[in-house]
């Protein structure tokens, strides 16, 4: 059974990531990519899924964890009547292997240990072959199949019976027992072992060297720097693509059907991430992933997706795994994203912001980054006023969302401007004429003037937590009287023990059964709204409470189930941690 969400932690080396528990147990870890089958799938179902543990064998007291400063290397002190031992994990950097790294250390007294070693690989449905043989002069377990071979590394291997490898040992003060896993081609040799000192400095002289560029002007300034790094882990460095999640199924619903994978780059959460990290100082982000832009939107515009895998691929079909029970019982586990498909009309305008910030940091436009640009406003041009699936990629009938055209009037509004203010080139008046329109669309069919509120869509008075964003991209002043209404209309509707929900789900909007609970990046935005409307102090008051919401090292997942005081949905969610970092910057 797995630990609560907020239980675990992120460990990763930019290429993948994993989930290790309070407990010591390394619940989730696909290889070598994020979206790889999972080799340790406990997370989603059982130990017989697939995990690695490494914790004391008696009962442990208490736990405290941390990253080490600046870094994503993850410390856990497990406490027992007889002693107190750390455990460090690491996914070392830059080194173009893909291994896990952990080491135990006894720091008083003596610890017994056990070790845990159930690799199983597609998602926990097929036991590799697991031998010991001798490499590179050590005795190592491998585990194959298929395509992946698996190798344990370590002073005192485990043993293998009915499926596990296991063993128990004592640890006194003083000693030190480094263990690793590290995936290869199943038909690559063994590996050579790798210098575990070497290995582990260089990951945190990278890391800390990254993360002291994160401001300090700021309120929360050490959380805005975990959220950034958090950022960073979810950004594939070969290709520059980013995450939503490097988790698929965790609940949006206990015990429901509204279980997504989020281990795919979409334009939208991309474009914000990025946004944040250019807000947050960090350029050089910005040439990497326009470099992927242009690589996985390459072709015909008419073509775009709204996500792609993280190395530009197209075909991301959503299957279901019957095989796995799911997180508390959350069926169905699902793998690749339906929502691929779909027409999101306000995609466009979130990639031309951060290529607009992009800009404006100093990057050049290239020949082709502009034409990209060009053809992708002109083609949308074409299909503006379109219903669409939305931002929150409902799955119920399509509709004319305000804040799709928002989105819309803000991909015409900076193509005009990289015109205007840039100097490049472009059909200035077509698209000038499309921005009025829209602006004056919206101010017609998406304000309701008897709740002084902007609406979810045309055809409704319901809200929608996405109306928040009008101030913040530049549509209205925050303190005009249509925004004003507009968020205590958001906070009446959508309030959920003073966190934000996206939308009611009761309205049957969305398509899907069960209901949710309050998405964390809705809260931040209206953090940032209240800034924007001059209400500083209350934006600071809910700042300060989604702050206090973080796990003990500093994660958020995607939604905060406030009744039972746990987290829920995909963890760690690139939306929760880069809506957090530019409410930390509206608050600046
Ligand atoms: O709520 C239904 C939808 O949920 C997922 O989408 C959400 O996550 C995306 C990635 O972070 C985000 O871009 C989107 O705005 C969110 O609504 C899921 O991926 C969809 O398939 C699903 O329909």
């Amino acid at each position: 059974m797995a630990l609560p969400i907020e239980d675990y932690a992120l460990i990763g080396d930019r290429g993948t990531a994993a989930l290790v528990g309070k407990d010591g147990s390394i619940d989730w870890l696909c290889l070598p990519r994020f979206d790889s089958p999972a080799c340790f799938a406990a997370l989603l179902g059982t130990e017989e899924h697939g995990r690695w543990l490494l914790a004391p064998a008696d009962e442990v007291v208490s736990t405290s964890r941390r990253y080490v400063d600046g870094t994503a290397l993850l410390e856990t002190t497990f406490t027992t009547s007889t002693g107190e031992v750390v455990l460090l994990d690491v996914m070392p950097t830059n080194d173009s292997r893909a291994d896990v790294v952990r080491r135990l250390t006894c720091t008083r007294g003596s610890v017994r240990i056990r070790h845990d070693w159930v690799v199983r690989t597609d998602y926990g449905r097929v036991r590799p072959w697991v031998s010991r043989e001798r490499a590179h002069g050590h005795e190592v377990v491998v585990a194959v199949a298929g395509p992946d071979k698996f190798v344990l590394r370590g002073p005192r291997l485990p043993h293998g019976h009915g499926g596990h490898h296991s063993d128990e040992f004592d640890l006194s003060e003083g000693d030190e027992l480094t263990f690793s896993t590290t995936w290869v081609q199943s038909w690559r040799d063994v590996p050579e072992p790798m210098g575990f000192d070497e290995r582990i400095d260089a990951t945190t002289d990278q890391q800390r060297a990254w993360s002291a560029r994160s401001p300090e002007d700021v309120p929360h300034a050490d959380q805005v720097r975990r959220s950034l790094l958090t950022l960073l882990l979810m950004t594939h460095a070969e290709t520059g693509g980013i995450v939503a999640a490097p988790t698929t199924s965790l609940p949006e619903d206990f015990g429901g059907e509204r279980n997504w994978d989020y281990r795919f780059c979409w334009l939208r959460d991309a474009a914000l991430t990025l946004e944040s990290l250019l807000g947050a100082g960090y350029d050089e982000e910005a040439l990497e992933w326009r470099r992927w832009l242009l690589r996985a939107v390459a072709g015909d515009p008419a073509d775009l997706q709204i996500m792609y895998t993280v190395d530009g691929g197209r075909q991301l079909p959503e299957l279901e795994l019957p095989h796995l029970p799911g997180y508390a019982g959350s069926t169905p586990v699902r793998i690749g994203n339906g929502a691929v498909s779909q027409r999101q009309n306000d995609v466009l305008g979130e990639v031309m912001i951060a290529l607009e910030l992009a800009r404006e940091a100093g990057l050049t436009e290239t020949r082709n980054s502009w034409s990209l640009q060009r053809a992708l406003v002109d083609e949308l041009a074409e299909h503006w006023d379109e219903p669409d699936n939305g931002l929150w990629e409902i799955r119920g009938p399509q509709r004319h969302f305000t804040h799709s055209r928002l989105m819309v009037w803000v991909a015409f509004d900076r193509g005009v401007k990289a015109i205007e203010e840039h100097g490049l080139e472009g059909p200035l008046e077509r698209w000038r004429d499309l921005r009025d329109r829209v602006r004056e669309e919206i101010l017609d069919k998406g304000y309701d003037v008897e709740r002084g509120t902007f609406t979810q869509h045309y055809d409704t008075s319901e809200v929608d937590a996405a109306l928040l964003n009008i101030p913040l991209v530049g549509f209205l002043p925050g303190d005009d009287p249509r925004v004003l209404g507009t968020i205590d209309a958001v906070m009446a509707d959508l309030d959920a023990d003073g966190l934000l929900l996206r939308y009611r789900t009761e309205t049957g909007v969305d398509g899907l059964s069960g209901d949710e609970h309050p998405f964390l990046a809705c809260s931040f935005w209206l953090v940032s709204a209240l800034a924007a409307a001059g209400r500083r102090d209350e934006a600071g008051a809910l700042m300060d409470r989604l702050c206090g919401l973080t796990n003990d090292v500093g994660l958020l997942s995607e939604e905060y189930d406030a009744d039972h005081g746990r987290m829920a949905g995909n963890f760690p969610q690139a939306f929760s941690h880069l809506a957090l970092v530019q409410a930390a910057l509206a608050l600046r």
